[in-house]
């Protein structure tokens, strides 16, 4: 069981975890986003994942794995996927280890902006490196910044 005193942090009473909640939120959504601007990509180029697929495409399409604008998307995707769960997590460790709320809410939303960058720098207007390189980098710190308050924050290590 939980002690009263951390159930009291992972409460959306707590200012740490509304921000945390609410950049998470906008994160998710942003993942679930990309999904469909592969599908986006997919109808424009008549280009599919599985042969059945074409059959919902007015004027049919083709089974291809290597068009570089889906795969762009996909790898910008598969970028997500490989930092945000660690944020999702993450935060949630720094929320339930009682942060000052300025800096934790701060990392959130500083987070959330370059992880949305990476994305745009990636798979929208495409922005030279070192651009992309910055926005990942910037998202792996904060991520670190938040792994060590953890652990400095635990009493019995
Ligand atoms: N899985 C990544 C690990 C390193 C990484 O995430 N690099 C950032 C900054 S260059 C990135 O945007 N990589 C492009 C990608 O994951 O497709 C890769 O293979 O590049």
């Amino acid at each position: 069981m939980l002690e009263n005193s951390t159930m009291g942090l992972l409460m959306i009473s707590n200012p740490v975890f509304e921000c945390y909640a609410f950049y998470s939120c906008i994160l998710i959504l942003k993942m679930i986003m990309m999904s469909f601007l592969t599908v986006l990509q997919r109808f424009r180029k008549k280009i599919f994942i599985s042969p059945e697929d074409t059959a919902i495409s007015k004027g049919g399409g083709e089974v291809k794995y290597d068009d570089p604008d889906i795969e762009r998307v996909r790898r910008a995707h598969l970028n997500d996927l490989e930092n945000i769960p660690i944020f999702l997590i993450t935060g949630l460790l720094l929320v339930a280890s009682n942060p000052p709320e300025m800096i934790a809410n701060n990392l959130f939303r500083i987070y959330t902006f370059v992880r949305i960058m990476h994305t745009i720098a990636y798979a929208v207007i495409i922005l030279p490196q070192p651009t992309r390189a910055i926005f990942f980098i910037a998202g792996v710190v904060i991520n670190i910044i938040m792994i060590i308050y953890v652990i400095l924050s635990m009493h019995n290590i």
